[in-house]
């Protein structure tokens, strides 16, 4: 009885509470709706990486506890997700389909308030923003094991969009079936590039189960939801679309997987105080050219976290170069070296200025 009694105590203390909390959020939204105004007025961005990452940073270093930093990461990112839709509705493209890695990232970037639009391929991602089907686009561009993904480098040789936002996820494979036994395992089907993450770990503990590539670990999900003699190597997010059990977690041979994701928008970033730029450039083919494109950087202490060259399809044996830097095309010493880099090239495209992301 005793305990009864304090229970309900308590829970109208959290009663209480959560009225508090609920009125909060109400004054927040009011606000937000003021910046909203503000920024149609303007014609700014609705979307703005760098405040988010202000506030999540001071929240979670002001947090006293016990609630966990963590925790309160993944509240103020649905509240801001809920705010970002009452400037405007947000709906944003990502290489498909559901439960895949882009997919992740884009609610790790955008929240459940977004309208997330699952796209055939990263063409029709890019496709989708320029058309202003989707607002903004999110798309694989490396991987700390498998590289680049030159699909979306190709992308903007042709496209205007500039990048917006990076989002890095550390990418954990699950093997995953009906039954969630391992003696029921007759077949493994996954994507390439996760079968390859995790071929160590195959070779050891399934040495003679057939592993099937298929297009997505989406799609591995999907049949194996239908096989229970078949399990799936995809996403924890996967297990529970596919109502799938567990079969082992984190099955990579490589702890510290991280994929690279870009928001590509209209707009670059406005400057946060940690960015990276990312350019694109032609070099002209003559003696010395690889020394002379990195001097501008080097003379001004601008450190290149990436380097990368692409053939170009149109002429053979010419290459075509991406280079990340650290700073905003809006810092003067980035700005000269850029100015000065389009001497030595053919062209320079700078494709977008954006905050660090912090993983
Ligand atoms: O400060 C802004 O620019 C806002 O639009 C508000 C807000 C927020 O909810 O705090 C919402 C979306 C932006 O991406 C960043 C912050």
């Amino acid at each position: 009885m005793q305990k009864k009694q304090t229970l309900a105590h308590l829970r109208q203390e959290i009663d209480a509470v959560d009225d508090r909390i609920l009125e909060l959020l109400n004054q927040r939204a009011a606000l937000v709706m003021q910046v909203g105004a503000l920024k149609t007025v303007a014609k700014s961005d609705f979307h703005v990486p760098s405040r988010e990452r202000e506030i999540y940073e001071r929240l979670t270093a002001a947090n006293p506890g016990p609630f966990p930093s963590d925790a309160v990461r993944g509240v103020f990112r649905e509240i801001i997700s809920a705010s970002l839709s009452l400037e405007h509705p947000m709906r944003v493209a990502f290489l498909g389909p559901k439960a895949t890695f882009s997919h992740l990232a884009a609610m790790q970037q955008f929240g459940l308030s977004a309208e997330l639009s699952p796209e055939r391929s990263i063409p029709a991602v890019f496709e989708a923003v320029e058309k202003g089907e989707a607002y903004y686009g999110v798309v694989p561009v490396e991987n700390t094991t498998e590289g680049m993904v030159t699909h979306t480098l190709d992308m903007f040789m042709e496209s205007e969009l500039k990048v917006d936002a990076e989002v890095l996820l550390e990418v954990s494979h699950f093997l995953l079936s009906r039954t969630g036994r391992f003696e029921d395992i007759k077949k493994v089907y996954s994507h390439p590039q996760p079968l390859a993450q995790c071929r160590k770990w195959l070779a050891e503990n399934l040495p003679n189960v057939p592993l099937v590539d298929v297009a997505s670990t989406t799609l591995a999900a999907q049949i194996v939801a239908e096989d229970y003699n078949a399990a799936a190597i995809a996403s924890e997010y996967a297990a529970s679309i596919y109502n799938l059990k567990v079969v082992k977690a984190r099955i990579e041979d490589q702890v510290n997987n991280f994929t690279r994701f870009l928001v590509i928008g209209r707009k670059m970033a406005d400057p946060s105080g940690d960015d990276k730029t990312s350019l694109m450039f032609l070099v002209r083919d003559e003696p010395g050219i690889l020394h002379r494109m990195l001097e501008p950087f080097a003379k001004r202490n601008i450190n290149l976290s990436k380097i990368e060259s692409r053939p170009l399809k149109k002429k053979a044996w010419e290459y075509i170069f991406f280079l990340d830097l650290s700073g905003h095309i809006g810092d003067p010493s980035v700005a000269e070296a850029v100015r000065e880099l389009g001497d030595c090239c053919q062209f320079v495209k700078v494709l977008g200025s954006y905050p660090r992301a912090r993983s």
